[in-house]
């Protein structure tokens, strides 16, 4: 029996259950259980010219794509959020944890969901970031890291969904150096990396300039790197972000750390968007993602590219088999 991976479909109104219902109909060569509502995903299933004639999730069968069926709270029209589906939103996600805990899946992959409206809602007790912090609290874990891969790079952030202005006053070396820690333990452990070679961008421009543009390099990130590099890590930095993302530098490592959201990932996406796979690291279950939002102004239509969910499958795939192989 081929291990199971749930697919939370997201955020009703957005492209989620669309492209999970194209991404069911091609070839993927998993065990795919879409988590959603039976109707929605039927009916978003036509707009990619799909049947939805799959069974019900059996443990014990081994179906390509087999449907998990959890009742939406309100009719969803395509392109119009409702904050009433919010926690729809977040039963998806829970029931996926719940089975990978009890054993049911090997992992879980998620399409898109709205930050926004599940703050509008008011659920996950009236704050929340994005799947990688709630999965952290929901299965316990202090700290994870967010890594996107694609277009040959992959970038992991120190700090994920903050605003700007906390972001300085998040990196501490306690917290960078966690950071680094599970970044350099997951490439190997799930990359296949023996010696991971880290690239750490600074906080500042041009890394600080020597302390003339910002202290954050000299007093928290240079001293992070030179406790971890006596510990036996090659990490390369703090180097400036903005000459960090050429192609001589980025041969000289297998993954980039950057200090924030919107300095890593516009490189990565406009070097992979549609194909880009977010995974969280750190946590004691495998999740990946695609590289996009819900495309509101796409839902219902059928145009979606369904490829970096197909990608986030195939990596989801890849992860369970290192994660059974024996020097894991
Ligand atoms: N993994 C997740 O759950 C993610 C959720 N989001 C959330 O999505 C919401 C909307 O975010 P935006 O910044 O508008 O980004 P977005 O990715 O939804 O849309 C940006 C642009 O890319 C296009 N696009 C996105 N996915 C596409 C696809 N598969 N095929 C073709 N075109 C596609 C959209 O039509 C739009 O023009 C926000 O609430 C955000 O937090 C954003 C990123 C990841
Ligand atoms: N830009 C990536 C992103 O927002 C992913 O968020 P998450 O919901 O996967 O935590």
């Amino acid at each position: 029996m081929r291990p199971a991976l749930a697919l939370t479909t997201g955020e009703p109104a957005g492209i989620g259950p669309e492209i999970s219902a194209a991404l069911a109909a091609a070839k993927h060569g998993a065990r795919l259980v879409l988590l959603g509502d039976r109707s929605l995903l039927a009916e978003r299933a036509r707009a990619v010219g799909a049947t939805a004639d799959w069974p019900d999730f059996d443990p014990a069968r081994d179906d390509d794509v087999a449907i998990l069926h959890l009742p939406l709270a309100a009719p969803s029209l395509p392109g119009r959020l409702d904050p009433a589906n919010a926690a729809y939103v977040l039963q998806l996600l829970d029931r996926a944890v719940d089975g990978c805990r009890d054993g049911t899946f090997a992992a879980i992959v998620t399409a898109p969901i709205h930050k926004g409206v599940i703050n509008d809602a008011g659920v996950a007790d009236g704050f929340f970031f994005g799947h990688t912090e709630y999965l952290a609290a929901r299965t316990g874990t202090e700290q994870v890291v967010m890594l996107l891969t694609g277009g040959g790079l992959r970038v992991a952030l120190a700090t994920t969904h903050l605003p700007l202005a906390e972001v300085p006053a998040a990196i501490t070396q306690a917290s960078l150096s966690r950071t680094l820690r599970i970044l350099h333990a997951d490439l190997k452990t799930k990359f296949g990396l023996a010696d991971p070679r880290i690239l750490v961008a600074g906080l500042n421009p041009h890394a600080g300039e020597n302390g003339h543009l910002g202290r954050e390099e000299i007093e928290v990130i240079e001293p992070t790197l030179d406790a971890l590099r006596a510990e036996g890590l090659t990490l390369i930095g703090p180097l400036p972000a903005d000459t960090l993302f050429n192609r001589k530098q980025l041969e000289q490592g297998d993954a980039v750390l950057a200090m924030y959201h919107d300095q890593g990932l516009p490189v990565l996406k406009f070097a992979s968007f549609g194909h880009g796979i977010n995974v969280t690291l750190g946590l004691p279950l495998i999740r990946t993602s695609v590289d996009h939002g819900t495309a509101l102004d796409l839902a219902g239509s059928g145009k979606a590219d369904p490829g970096s969910l197909a990608a986030a499958v195939a990596l989801a795939q890849e992860l369970v088999q290192a994660a059974a192989r024996p020097s894991h």
